[in-house]
């Protein structure tokens, strides 16, 4: 009998996880795939389990949570080689990796992926230690997601960060950036906001990074240089449309290394969450983790 490991979030998105918990491990348990759960406690919890259950040699993880808890478990695994193959099921408010990844979000769907045993290897990021399986960036924008306190994201969902991001916008500033890559040598600048994708889907924009492939072991890099707002919100109309490319404000390019510097204080923002500050060398594992997917 396989053994796998649930790590979820209690209080992810609408705290469905209670709901469907006994109903998850029935389906798994007479597919033959032996389940035990552990329940996240707080910031860092699910990190710190992830990395149990990888040495603890289970043979499938399965993280139930948003884009958070998501990036806890990533972090806890990619540390390691010969991992087991992850499940992710969504229960965020926005879930941007599973909906890339297309990854069913009714709960018999994804039980399902998991026991037809279907995964394809995804490349990870890392910048400093720390790993994302989705999106890096750093300026003041991308500081919206952790902004936006957890109880209001339960309440209201997706409306919580449009709400935070007018308040964001109308203070948004430029940050001085050294950029440093292959293929564009080093770029100074004044820049609004830089955006590392892994995926295709990031924060809803379906269309901003259109050909990053999962699997092609490089970054796609969005810069957006210095505009004032009016400038801006014509950029993420244009985004949204997949029209941005050809803006001179867009810098873009893929790349297997990038480092950033500053002289300013620059947070960054992994997969929606505090993940330290500049300087920064991002890199990318390929292939390194296989996830459950039909795609
Ligand atoms: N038992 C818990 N009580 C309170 N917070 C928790 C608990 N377990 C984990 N957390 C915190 O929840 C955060 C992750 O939330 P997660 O991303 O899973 O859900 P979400 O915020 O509803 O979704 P999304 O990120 O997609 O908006 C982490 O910061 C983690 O510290």
């Amino acid at each position: 009998m396989k053994k796998a490991r649930l790590i979820y979030n209690p209080t992810s998105g609408r705290e469905e996880m209670r709901r469907l918990l006994p109903s998850i491990l029935d389906r798994l348990d007479q597919a033959g795939i032996e389940t035990s759960c552990h329940a996240t406690t707080g910031d860092g919890d699910a990190t710190r389990e992830a990395a149990e259950s990888v040495q603890r040699g289970y043979d499938i993880l399965i993280a139930a949570g948003g884009d958070g808890t998501l990036n806890e478990v990533v972090n806890g695994m990619a540390g390691y080689d010969d991992l087991p193959p992850l499940g992710i099921f969504p229960l965020g408010t926005t879930n941007d990796f599973a909906r890339a990844m297309k990854i069913p979000k009714r709960w018999e769907d994804f039980c399902d992926l998991v026991i037809e045993n279907k995964t394809r290897p995804i490349d990870i990021g890392k910048v400093n230690g720390r790993h994302f399986i989705n999106i890096a960036g750093g300026g003041s924008l991308t500081e919206l997601t952790y902004e936006v306190p957890s109880r209001l994201k339960t309440m209201i969902g997706q409306l919580a960060y449009y709400m935070k991001g007018i308040e964001k916008m109308i203070n948004l500033s430029p940050t001085e950036l050294v950029i440093r890559a292959e293929g564009i040598g080093e770029v100074e600048g004044e820049f609004m906001m830089f955006l590392i994708a892994n995926s295709n889907s990031v924060g809803g924009f379906e269309r901003l990074a259109p050909d990053a492939r999962i699997d092609d072991g490089l970054l796609d890099v969005i810069a957006v240089k210095k505009c004032n707002l009016a400038e801006f919100i014509r950029l993420v109309s244009m985004a949204l449309r997949g029209d941005h490319f050809n803006d001179p404000r867009i810098m873009y390019f893929k790349t297997e290394r990038m480092e950033v510097t500053s002289p300013g204080h620059v947070l960054l923002n992994l997969d929606g969450e505090l993940g330290g500050e500049l300087p920064g060398v991002f890199e990318i594992l390929p292939r390194h983790l296989h996830i459950f997917s039909h795609e």
